[in-house]
């Protein structure tokens, strides 16, 4: 999917969240999104869904303003999107198996079909062995492992993950990063996280400081050096 976001503006209540921010993100785009907490990069992620409509501006998909589908047309569309989120929760009753099934089923997909992909994205997360496991066994890195797996079943054109490596060892981060990098291949990656990711050297960042989206290009190591010296 061509996604776009075009002058958008996200105000709640008197507050800017998001300033008249604009990027391109054609399809296959592997980027970071960077920013200190509260910069807007959650905002920006579900923005870019569809979850949040913009006070102003538009986000297009293909060309299309989001907020301009019938919601019927916004859901189907939404279905090109994997979303990792920071606060993701596994079903605690459920198998991970069952967990990474959920969504396929709710979109009624042929159970075969669901079963197979299911399998095939467990594989490709490197938890297969763990498929019939409960949540409350595993580790916090297969637990977002199993949330990427989910997020992947559907197939998504374009993978939006939100800080996933928010209280991973490194050991771990550097897994979910390799996850992220071998399943995305072909598709649209944009990683959102508070600093940039050693294990995780995507070719463009998209910085957010305040709402503003202050530089889009290639990785600009100097920006987060200039975090710093403000903040001290
Ligand atoms: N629904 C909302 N209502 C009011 N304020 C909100 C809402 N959602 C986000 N905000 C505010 O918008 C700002 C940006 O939030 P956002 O979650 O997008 O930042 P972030 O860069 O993802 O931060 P973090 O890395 O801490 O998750 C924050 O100050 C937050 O408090």
């Amino acid at each position: 999917m061509d996604l776009r976001a075009a002058a958008v503006t996200v105000r709640h209540g008197a507050r800017t969240v998001l300033s008249d921010m604009s990027c391109a993100l054609p399809p296959g785009t592997q980027a970071l999104l960077l920013g200190r907490s509260g910069a807007g990069k959650t905002t920006l992620l579900k923005s870019l869904a569809g979850l949040v409509t913009p006070s102003h501006g538009h986000i297009t998909w293909d060309g299309q303003d989001a907020a301009r589908l019938s919601s019927a047309d916004r859901r189907t569309r939404q279905a090109a999107f994997g979303m990792v989120f920071q606060t993701d929760a596994l079903f605690d009753s459920l198998t991970v198996r069952q967990n990474v099934l959920f969504p396929l089923v709710r979109r009624h997909v042929p159970t075969a079909e669901a079963e197979a992909r299911a399998d095939e994205v467990l594989r490709a997360v490197g938890l297969e062995s763990a498929a019939d496991t409960l949540p409350e066994r595993l580790s916090g890195g297969m637990k977002k492992r199993a949330g990427i797996a989910r997020a992947l079943a559907a197939k998504p054109s374009v993978l939006l993950a939100d800080d996933p490596f928010a209280g991973l060892d490194p050991g771990t981060a550097r897994q979910v990063a390799r996850v992220l990098l071998e399943v995305s291949q072909g598709g649209t990656l944009l990683v959102a996280a508070p600093e940039a990711p050693l294990d995780l050297p995507l070719p463009r960042w998209l910085y957010l400081r305040g709402g503003q989206l202050i530089h889009d290009g290639p990785p600009a190591p100097s920006l987060e050096e200039e975090r710093d010296e403000v903040l001290a």
